[in-house]
């Protein structure tokens, strides 16, 4: 259906009727400011990733910066956490379906991390209808039937958080003055525009997660985003808390300069434990001396992971923040009581280590996940909500520590038939406009695929790409092993029409020379 649009802006995703409410006159309106105001930072921080990625290449090594040292020295405290977000031992996740919102809500985690990012596939009809679902929710008129199944909200819900996409990311199908819009900005915006008064009216917020920042300077234009946000709907500056993924790892040397920016916004830090992994790989791709073993073999107890996870509970708890823990990938299994089992004991070291380690909580994936982390977390916290006063004064975290990239074996056959595999099965889910699929036991999403197949690129190109068997892993190789894994996958989905294509785009992506940046900018063109 057609409907009226602010001059300049022009939406090419076709508009159903039933989403003409949230995408109004006056919601464009906002977004399009938004934009007007915004877009042109974001292009120079984007530009200024490039420019960091090219040094990196031609082997700088991060370090602490030494123009911020005086607020890494500072005596300051990020702004007082709301009651709405002191109490976050375990949270949620999922993408913004319909019955999983309400699945999730309804869980008995604290909190609910709505994502339109790493489990999203962004398809136009994905990110308005996500925006529907979560104004429904809010509203608790969200309830439906299906297949004899009635779905509807508890009484007592977990608290609502929300993650726009990255700043790298766009939304094609709106253009302001011809130009696409910022994804991360569209998903904020309408969600802030339609709900933020509702929510402070049934006492909670507008709380948000934010992904995949490479500098304090991306948290400075977010905490501008919101003064103009919170201004133009005369809401209290300081309303909105936003709790920002430490998941790059230049980001890991900028930790405190990020909850800076954002003072009287922020609601702390969550290590993005998958988005790191990848981002490691990522950035030192040229690096003669990188390069990291099966993707099974690179934990939260590797050298490099454990020394990050240790920096973001002392920096956060110097400064008031929440530290939240990030994502096991272990889920349930109907079907494999093993397995199962094996989830479940991995689910509880992982809680364990990190409530131990000083987190607040941590995120699980699945609803029946939420017990059994809370049991890890309520040991450590007994009837605290939270352990803010938990000070890691004896822990000291060097560039060195960081950069400290082990274990390096061993590659194995195993773990690059399972990169491959993973890779175009998740490839597949994606393009059929799934973002979030489990494979072999675990959860997959963008982050954990960027891990895999960025892996493959890497292990083509090291000198140290070589299986435990001694053979060299080569373009040949990956190529032979893409059509074997490519029959598998098509068996394992029953025919899925996207197979064919994923398996093309993860060859080109995996054996090209050059480095595809995220694995969703080529993918967000098929749509
Ligand atoms: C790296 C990162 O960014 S981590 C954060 C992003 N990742 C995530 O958020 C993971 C989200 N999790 C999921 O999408 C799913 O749990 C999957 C895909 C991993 C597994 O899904 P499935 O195999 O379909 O799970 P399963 O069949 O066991 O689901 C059982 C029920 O739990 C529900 N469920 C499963 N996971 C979730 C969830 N995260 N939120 C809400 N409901 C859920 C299902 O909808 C299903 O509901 P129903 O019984 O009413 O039909
Ligand atoms: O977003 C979370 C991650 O681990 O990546
Ligand atoms: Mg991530």
């Amino acid at each position: 259906m057609s409907i009226p649009l602010p001059a300049g802006v022009q939406i090419n995703g076709t508009v159903r009727a039933e989403y003409a409410a949230i995408l109004s006159f006056e919601a464009l309106s906002f977004i399009a400011d938004l934009h007007r105001t915004f877009a042109s930072r974001r292009r120079e921080l984007l530009a200024a990733r490039v420019a960091r990625a090219a040094r990196l290449d031609a082997g700088e090594r991060p370090d602490f910066l030494a123009e911020t040292a005086s607020v890494r020295e500072g005596n300051w405290r990020v702004a007082a956490i709301p009651a709405a977000l002191q109490c976050r031992r375990v949270e949620i996740t999922g993408p913004v379906e319909r019955k999983m919102i309400i699945n999730a809500l309804n869980s008995a985690a604290d909190a609910y991390m709505s994502d339109f990012e790493d489990s999203n596939a962004p398809s136009w009809d994905n990110q308005v209808q996500g925006q529907i679902n979560l104004f429904d929710a809010i509203r608790r008129q969200v309830d439906f039937e299906t297949n004899g199944k009635s779905y509807k909200l508890n009484d007592k819900t977990a608290t609502l958080l929300v993650r726009p996409r990255g700043w790298h990311l766009d939304e094609k199908h709106v253009l302001v003055d011809g130009e696409r819009m910022s994804g991360g900005l569209f998903d904020f915006g309408l969600y802030f525009f339609h709900n933020a008064k509702e929510l402070l009216a049934r006492g909670a917020g507008p709380y948000f997660y934010l992904p995949k920042m490479e500098s304090h300077l991306e948290a400075r234009l977010w905490n501008d985003v919101f003064v103009r946000a919170q201004d133009n709907l005369g809401i209290p500056q300081g309303t909105i808390k936003a709790t920002v993924l430490i998941e790059t790892i230049v980001a890991a040397f900028e930790m405190d300069e990020i909850l800076y920016e954002l003072c009287e916004h922020s609601a702390g830090l969550n290590a993005g434990r998958w988005d790191y992994i990848f981002s490691c790989i990522k950035k030192f791709k040229n690096d003669k001396d990188f390069c990291l073993a099966d993707r099974s073999q690179v934990t939260m107890t590797a050298p490099f992971m454990r020394a990050y996870a240790l920096l973001l509970v002392k920096t956060c708890h110097k400064r008031g923040a929440p530290a939240m823990g990030g994502m096991s990938a272990l889920i349930p299994s109907k079907t494999d009581v093993e397995a199962n089992e094996r989830a479940f004991t991995g689910i509880r070291n992982d809680k364990t280590r990190d409530a131990r380690d000083g987190y607040d909580g941590g995120w699980v994936a699945h609803p029946g996940l939420v017990d059994v982390a809370m049991a890890e977390f309520v040991k450590v916290l007994g009837d605290k909500p939270n352990q803010f006063e938990k000070q890691r004064d004896d822990v000291t975290v060097t560039a060195d520590d960081l950069l400290n990239f082990k274990p390096e074996a061993p590659i194995t056959e195993n773990g690059l038939r399972n990169n491959i595999n993973v890779g175009i099965h998740y490839l597949a889910a994606w393009l059929a406009g799934n973002g979030c699929v489990p494979i072999h036991n675990l959860m997959e999403d963008a982050a954990t695929a960027e891990i895999s197949r960025s892996q493959v690129w890497q292990w083509i190109r090291s000198d140290k790409g070589v299986l435990d068997d001694g053979r060299k892993v080569t373009a040949d190789l990956v190529r032979s092993m893409v059509t074997e894994e490519t029959a598998k996958v098509e068996s394992a989905l029953k025919g899925l029409s996207t197979v064919a294509k994923a398996a093309q785009i993860f060859e080109d992506m995996s054996t090209r020379d050059d480095f595809v940046e995220f694995l969703t900018l080529p993918l967000y063109e098929e749509f």
